[in-house]
């Protein structure tokens, strides 16, 4: 077992510990006022003395990941708080310049590592430089990590690490410029994503959300989830981008989206028409071809504040929303289509109040009109059956499902059974929605959004703000989704989470 680590050191910026290769951070210090952390390397063998290095923070930003589970170990083991340090920490990109490292030495004078090593043997233990392994470097501009110890290198049992001399160096040692990196890295990522900038701002600590939460814009689909092909969908053929004012189906009565839509009773006046409403109604024979159908968004022309708004035979309801798609007539302007397109509102993740105990929240920095859609929940998509393992290994089941998703809108019209139906998990990947907290009486409201109508298993879930929301309040959506709002809740269950909304008709659990 020769060589366990490599790490680059071809250039300035690209010298970086390989992040695969790093099993975990150990300890932190300062030294020289520089900022260093403890990696573990991974070994592909089981031993007591894996090779230990200290690097400076500006070599781990490959894995800030592993930084960050350290620093919240170490937040909570000092005062039972994440990442606690009291400071402000403004919505800022910068990322903080390079600091000399111990690494520059070795790069302009690539010593070898014994003639280095009696500052180890020498060190007092707080001090003690490197543990277990040796970093050098060879002719090519790498740094191998040799894991083995010679004489004048001391090794160090891993169970004993990190020792009581470490944990109180720890302790009082600053962190502020890796929680810096974290922060920087975690808007890095932000700003990856389609649509208006996403912010993040945080006055309450110094913490970060999890950078292990991989940001997408598209679903996942996980082993045994199939979506229909984009083939089987169809689009309306007898609209024309040309028809009403260029804004596509808005202005026809044949589109053929329409079809699946819901009927709109208020508009069925005629006698004939009502009997042949009221014969679907109780054989649902036939479909609802032919009855009124109202599109889901104002068209232009309407008040500004409305148009792409949802109408109130939308908003008021549960309704799915059928929106064209590529294959239609009507071409791209079509304002039956709104949420393919994504996010255009500017949103902001932010940490709730100390006392709140919500964690992170999601507000708007702009007015959201009533009916305005906000953008849509993202995640993997997973069986029934990988759902509930899921949720049954989670330490907190509650908590777990808080962040699951079923797609079983169509599962009582479809005649799906429950094991067939997916779930999105949004807990490990997925957009800024899955920051939205539960209200018993919120502001937004989640809709199926559907594209290819032919496909009853996988659409979108979108979220509409139900009322107008001034620019910078909590967006917040009811994780019940009870369609009478009148509904009450059961005696909580086991592990059910009360809930901090705060709201006049708060039902104090966040469900049973
Ligand atoms: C989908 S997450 C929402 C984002 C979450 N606040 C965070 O920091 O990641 C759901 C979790 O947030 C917390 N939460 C959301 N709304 C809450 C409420 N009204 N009362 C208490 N906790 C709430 C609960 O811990 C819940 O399991």
């Amino acid at each position: 077992m020769p060589v366990m680590v490599v790490i680059p050191t071809n250039g300035y910026g690209r010298r970086r510990v390989v992040v695969d290769k790093v099993q975990r951070i150990r300890s932190n210090r300062v030294v020289d006022a520089e900022e260093q952390y403890l990696v573990q390397w991974k070994v592909d063998t089981r031993t007591n003395t894996p090779p230990l290095s200290w690097h400076a923070i500006e070599e781990l930003v490959r894995c800030l990941d592993e930084v960050q589970d350290y620093l919240d170990a170490r937040a909570k083991s000092i005062d039972g708080n994440p990442a606690s340090t009291k400071r402000k920490t403004p919505d800022t990109t910068d990322v903080p310049e390079r600091r000399a490292s111990p690494f520059d030495r070795l790069r302009n004078n690539r010593t070898p590592s014994a003639s280095r090593s009696s500052s180890v043997s020498s060190a007092a233990p707080t001090t003690i430089d490197v543990y277990n392994g040796v970093l050098d470097a060879d002719d090519d501009g790498f740094i191998f990590c040799r894991p083995f110890s010679g004489t004048d290198i001391p090794s160090l049992d891993i169970r004993k690490v990190p020792t009581p001399d470490m944990t109180r160096t720890a302790r009082s040692a600053k962190v502020e410029r890796a929680l810096r990196y974290i922060r920087a890295e975690y808007i890095r990522r932000l700003g990856k994503l389609p649509g208006p900038q996403i912010h993040l701002y945080n006055t309450v600590d110094a913490s970060t959300p999890s950078l292990r939460f991989r940001y997408i814009s598209d679903y996942v689909l996980t082993e045994g989830v199939y979506r229909m092909p984009l083939e089987t969908q169809q689009g309306c053929q007898q609209c024309s981008p040309h028809m009403g004012r260029s804004i596509g189906c808005e202005y026809t009565r044949k589109c053929d989206c329409l079809e699946y839509a819901a009927v709109d009773e208020s508009r069925i006046t005629s006698p004939q028409m009502l009997a042949e409403y009221q014969h679907y109604q109780t054989t649902r024979d036939g479909g609802t071809m032919g009855f009124p159908k109202k599109f889901p968004y104002f068209a232009e022309g309407t008040k500004i504040q409305r148009t792409g708004c949802l109408v109130p035979f939308y908003l008021n309801s549960r309704r799915p929303i059928y929106e064209c798609n590529d294959k239609c007539a009507c071409g791209p302007y079509c304002r039956n289509k709104l949420v393919q397109f994504g996010r255009t509102v500017q949103l902001e993740i932010f940490k709730t109040n100390a006392n709140d105990g919500r964690g992170w929240g999601l507000r708007a920095k702009e007015d959201l009109h009533e009916g305005q859609f906000i953008d849509t929940y993202r995640g993997e998509i997973v069986t029934d059956a990988v759902a509930t393992a899921r949720e049954t290994a989670s330490s907190n089941a509650k908590a777990k499902a808080s962040y699951l998703y079923s797609l079983d809108k169509f599962a009582e019209s479809e005649n799906l059974p429950d094991e067939d139906l997916y779930v999105v998990d949004g807990e490990f990947m997925g957009g800024p929605t899955k920051f939205i907290n539960h209200c018993c009486q919120p502001n937004c409201r989640q809709y199926t959004v559907s594209y290819n109508k032919h496909d009853c298993r996988v659409y979108d879930i979108a979220f509409f703000a139900c009322r107008f929301i001034p620019k910078g309040e909590e967006l917040t959506f009811d994780y019940l989704d009870q369609e009478d709002e009148g509904e009450g809740m059961d005696e909580p269950g086991e592990g059910a989470i009360p809930c901090l909304c705060g709201a006049a008709k708060c039902r104090k659990w966040l469900w049973t």
